[in-house]
């Protein structure tokens, strides 16, 4: 055994490995996709070489071979100390990361009909792991743990009771370990500690969902029952009005078809007919691409009204926070979101909105918006990785004691 922690983080067609060392600082990364396709790949992230998957490699195998790729490349040398998965959807039994046993399984198992996406890709990670090092602590950390102060007026739908008690239709909740990480760096650059720090953070990846955090903790965020509701997402709808099931039922759509259709070719994806790549909508959209404008308006109109709406849950706010692979990168869609707050209050500075990097603070509002306004670069693997290590450890103590 050596003392690095592996962090898995399996996607519905992809996956994310990460390796970190003891002193939590990442050794190297790797990433698979289009798993289960004719097509798969994998890569070691900085190396020209792709690692060799068989022709409609699954994660299982997928994991095998980057394992593998990194002990080949000397980049791993023994077993790690602890494997750390993100696991999405946890429900109400997980408040906080857990050691992996067969009663944890169980417990992701009964969840998987909340995150049919997520969980049973984050399962096959698990046991493929299980198998790789059977005598290595595994352990999950779950998106949905951080959101489990959320108060009942902001968790609750408002459906008959019998939907909560008998079924556990709640606001869960996802994103959370990026939310929870940002929540820690937002108080550290306002040089506050997290338990007087109040934010608002917007995690915008392919997946979009906004947090509101006071004092540290998670008290509304966009995400519900399940990672569809909230923001435009890349393939997915966000908030749509629940009498379009039955409309489109009319129609001749089955529950299943409605379900893809709002997962997966819905969102930027949907409303540009084209992708559900940001980078490239912008690129469009520069070029004339009405639909892909008109997806951009949308994602930052809905984004704005997010933001307007997540000030009802908090008494006060030290910063509104951008994060994920579109909110740190595109300084259009930070400034188009920017445009629909000025009542709020809240203003850019072009410069600074721009060129962020330049500054280590990560602020980008003027000095004269009433709410600061920060960039952050979010590290869920790094979350993992530190919580891996915590309870591997504890674990081990236990044992011993
Ligand atoms: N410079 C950029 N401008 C606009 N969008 C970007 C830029 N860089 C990355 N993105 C977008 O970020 C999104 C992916 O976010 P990321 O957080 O990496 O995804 P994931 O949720 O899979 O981890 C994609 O839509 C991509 O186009
Ligand atoms: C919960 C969720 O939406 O995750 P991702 O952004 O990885 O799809
Ligand atoms: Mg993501």
């Amino acid at each position: 055994m050596d003392d690095s922690i592996l962090v898995v983080n399996c996607g519905s067609s992809s996956l994310k490995l990460a390796l970190f060392d003891h002193d939590h600082q990442k050794i190297t990364s790797a990433l698979a996709e289009r798993l289960n396709q004719s097509d798969a790949f994998a890569r070691i992230n900085g190396d020209e070489t792709p690692v060799h998957l068989p022709s409609g490699a699954s994660h299982s195998q997928a994991l095998a071979a980057l394992v593998n790729a990194f002990k080949d490349r000397a980049l791993m040398t023994g077993e790690p100390m602890a494997v750390g998965h993100r696991v999405v959807h946890g429900g109400e039994t997980f408040r906080e990361a857990s050691l992996i046993d067969d009663q944890t399984v169980s417990a992701i198992e009964a969840c998987a009909a909340l995150a049919p996406l997520h969980n049973p890709v984050n399962l096959a990670g698990i046991r493929a792991m299980q198998a790789l090092f059977p005598n290595v602590p595994q352990v999950a950390v779950f998106d949905t743990a951080y959101h489990q102060t959320l108060p009942e007026r902001a968790y609750r739908y408002a459906l008959p009771e019998r939907c909560y008690s008998d079924w556990g239709v709640r606001r869960y909740g996802f994103h959370g370990t990026s939310h929870y990480f940002m929540a820690q760096q937002a108080a550290r650059l306002l040089e506050k500690t997290p338990a007087t720090t109040s934010i608002i953070s917007a995690h915008l990846g392919n997946g979009c969902s906004i947090t509101a955090i006071q004092n540290g903790l998670s008290v509304d965020t966009s995400m519900g029952l399940t990672p569809l509701e909230g923001l435009v997402m890349g393939t997915r709808s966000g908030d749509v009005d629940p009498g379009l099931f039955d409309y489109l039922a009319s129609r001749g759509m089955s529950a299943n078809d409605v379900h893809e259709m709002l997962n997966k070719e819905s969102g930027l994806q949907g409303l540009s007919g084209q992708t559900n790549d940001m980078r490239t909508l912008c690129e469009l959209a520069d070029h004339g691409h009405e639909p892909s404008q008109l997806a951009i308006d949308v994602f930052c109109f809905r984004l704005a009204r997010y933001i307007g709406a997540m000030t009802a849950s908090l008494t006060k706010l030290d910063a509104l926070v951008f994060t994920g692979g579109i909110g740190e990168n595109s300084a259009r869609i930070r400034q188009d979101t920017a445009r629909h707050l000025r009542l709020l209050g809240i203003e850019l500075d072009p410069d600074l909105n721009q060129h962020h990097g330049r500054w280590s603070d990560g602020r980008i509002s003027s000095p004269d918006s009433c709410y600061p306004a920060l960039v952050i670069p979010t590290n869920e693997e790094l979350v993992i990785a530190r919580e891996a290590a915590r309870l591997a450890v504890a674990g081990a103590e236990h044992s011993e004691g």
